[in-house]
């Protein structure tokens, strides 16, 4: 068997793995793409110097299939796929919400299955992607899995009851970062500051607090406490935070991501 990688359905996601799959030092002839627009199989093929397939090809070619379309795109994708993939191939799934079971339903008995979370700063090599291994996984597949998510930021392991949940932190995680920057950014309009200025400083900020909250150890308490002088200007604005209830906004917007994950679990509308 060669050791092939073929991302099928590659947008978004599926292409900055495939970036990750080259910078780690993957050979273009060992990756295969599939796409679902011929310019965009184009696009790909330009880029990467990687063969663009038809879905059932790469399924017959490869060894490991990364499946990266959207969860209401997957039960299109696994018809075209369940005739080729036997117990010989390892599947991983990329998608919010579906279950590792509900491929094994549709895939020939024994088929191995890696559900894995991943999020976009896979393009930066700093993505967490974490990692679930369905009822035919072994050792191998998750050793397999993490080979290839590794070279593209950290990798951590948990049960599948803990998908949803990652998906709500870790995977639109950045999205949330990118709202707070933005949001603060316009702040720095209302204060009179020039977008580019207020722009410049704010992602200073995320940059330098995300280095130190990464690096030292210590707990985000404690990081915003050295920040917050007595009688000063940071305690004024947390005072408006917690009058606002952007915690309680936090808990609610995070418990529902993680709801509509569980929804996305039949590879919902
Ligand atoms: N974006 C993110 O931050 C994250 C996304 N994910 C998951 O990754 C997956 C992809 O998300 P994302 O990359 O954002 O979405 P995109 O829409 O960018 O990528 C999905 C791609 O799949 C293609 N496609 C759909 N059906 C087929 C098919 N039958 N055969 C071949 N290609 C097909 C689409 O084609 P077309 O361009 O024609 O629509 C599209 O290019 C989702 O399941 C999502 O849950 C996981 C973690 C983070
Ligand atoms: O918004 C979404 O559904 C995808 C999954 C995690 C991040 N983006």
């Amino acid at each position: 068997m060669s050791q092939r990688v073929a991302v099928l359905g590659t947008g978004k996601i599926g292409e900055a793995l495939v970036s990750g799959l080259l910078r780690a030092g993957k050979p273009a002839s060992d990756v295969l793409v599939t796409a679902r627009r011929p310019e965009r199989a184009a696009e790909l093929r330009e880029r990467y110097g990687v063969e663009a397939v038809g879905n059932a090809e790469a399924a017959k070619a490869a060894d490991t299939l990364i499946l990266t379309v959207k969860p209401q795109d997957m039960g299109t994708l696994l018809e075209e796929l369940a005739p080729y993939v036997g117990a010989d191939r390892l599947v991983i799934s990329g998608a919010a919400g579906v279950p590792t079971a509900w491929f094994e339903e549709r895939l020939a008995p024994g088929t191995p299955v890696v559900r894995v979370m991943t999020n976009t700063p896979v393009l930066v090599d700093e993505a967490m992607s974490v990692i679930s291994a369905g009822s035919h996984a072994s050792e191998e597949h998750l050793l397999r899995t993490e080979e290839i998510f590794k070279p593209v930021g950290k990798t951590l392991r948990v049960p599948e009851s803990q998908q949803d949940a990652a998906t709500a932190l870790s995977g639109s995680g950045p999205a949330y970062f990118y709202f707070l920057v933005e949001a603060m950014t316009d702040a720095g309009i209302l204060l009179g500051l020039p977008r580019a200025v207020a722009a410049d400083m704010i992602v200073q900020a995320a940059v330098g607090a995300s280095v130190m909250l990464r690096d030292s150890g210590e707990h985000p308490v404690k990081l915003r406490e050295a920040v917050t002088s007595p009688a000063g200007t940071t305690i004024a604005a947390i005072r408006e935070l917690e009058n606002h209830g952007v915690r309680a906004a936090l808990l609610s917007a995070l418990e529902a991501a993680r709801n509509r994950s569980q929804e996305l679990a039949s590879g919902g509308k």
